[in-house]
């Protein structure tokens, strides 16, 4: 049975980055979806941003919803302080599998927890399963028509206090009208906008900032 892109990616990384080095691996990420096949990683232009926001923060406590192959959840752990840690949640197992590998060659993997299921069944569990109090920072990359509604459900579920900050990748392209909508129109919600590339290509997409204010 032929290999999956994920597969060929991971297995690029294996064979080319550093063992340890969380930079390595991202750069030879970016090297092969530039280079050779596109992949829905948030890159390095956006990626950029994710950096900023994240060493603002300094968060102890990160959810991010769409692991895929890891690359940002490598990226986010790189800069964590010690004792801080990342829940990634991604609901196709076959993503999964890849993402620990790759998360694990990158040497961050005592940072980050892979959550396997669908992030509406999953961000109920945080607090009583994966005791969290409240979430400092949220990356949403996962389906854009689950930005909105999973906003609402941590809300629902208290994992967010004055001051926590989400930011969702992709808001103009693939798009998510409905989040934006929600989140700017919403007083709970302080919004900036920050515009860049899809990766890997010269199309217009941007990021979306959102500060909780309680
Ligand atoms: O669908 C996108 N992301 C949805 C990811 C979904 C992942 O999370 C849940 C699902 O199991 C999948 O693994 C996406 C799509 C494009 N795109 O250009 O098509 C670009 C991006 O940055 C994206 O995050
Ligand atoms: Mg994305």
């Amino acid at each position: 049975m032929n290999q999956s892109k994920e597969q060929r990616i991971l297995n690029f990384v294996l064979q080319n980055a550093v063992r340890g080095d969380p930079c390595s691996v991202m750069d030879t990420i970016d090297k092969y979806c530039s280079q050779k096949e596109w992949a829905m990683n948030v890159g390095c232009e956006k990626g950029l941003i994710l950096d900023k926001t994240v060493e603002e923060i300094k968060p102890s406590v990160v959810l991010e919803l769409g692991t895929y192959c890891g690359y940002s959840a490598i990226r986010i752990a790189r800069l964590l302080k010690a004792g801080a840690r990342l829940l990634t949640v991604e609901f196709n197992p076959e993503f999964a599998a890849i993402a620990k590998q790759m998360i694990e060659f990158a040497g961050v993997q005592d940072k980050v927890n892979i959550l396997e299921g669908p992030s509406e069944e999953i961000i109920p569990q945080l607090k009583k399963k994966y005791e969290v109090d409240t979430l400092d920072f949220v990356f949403l990359d996962h389906w854009k028509d689950r930005y909105s509604p999973d906003t609402i459900l941590l809300q629902e579920c208290n994992l967010l206090r004055k001051g926590s900050v989400l930011l969702a990748d992709n808001v103009i392209c693939p798009g998510a009208p409905e989040f934006l909508k929600y989140i700017r129109n919403n007083p709970s919600f302080q919004c900036t906008n920050y515009p860049a590339h899809l990766e890997y290509m010269e199309v217009q997409d941007a990021m979306e900032k959102a500060v909780f204010l309680g």
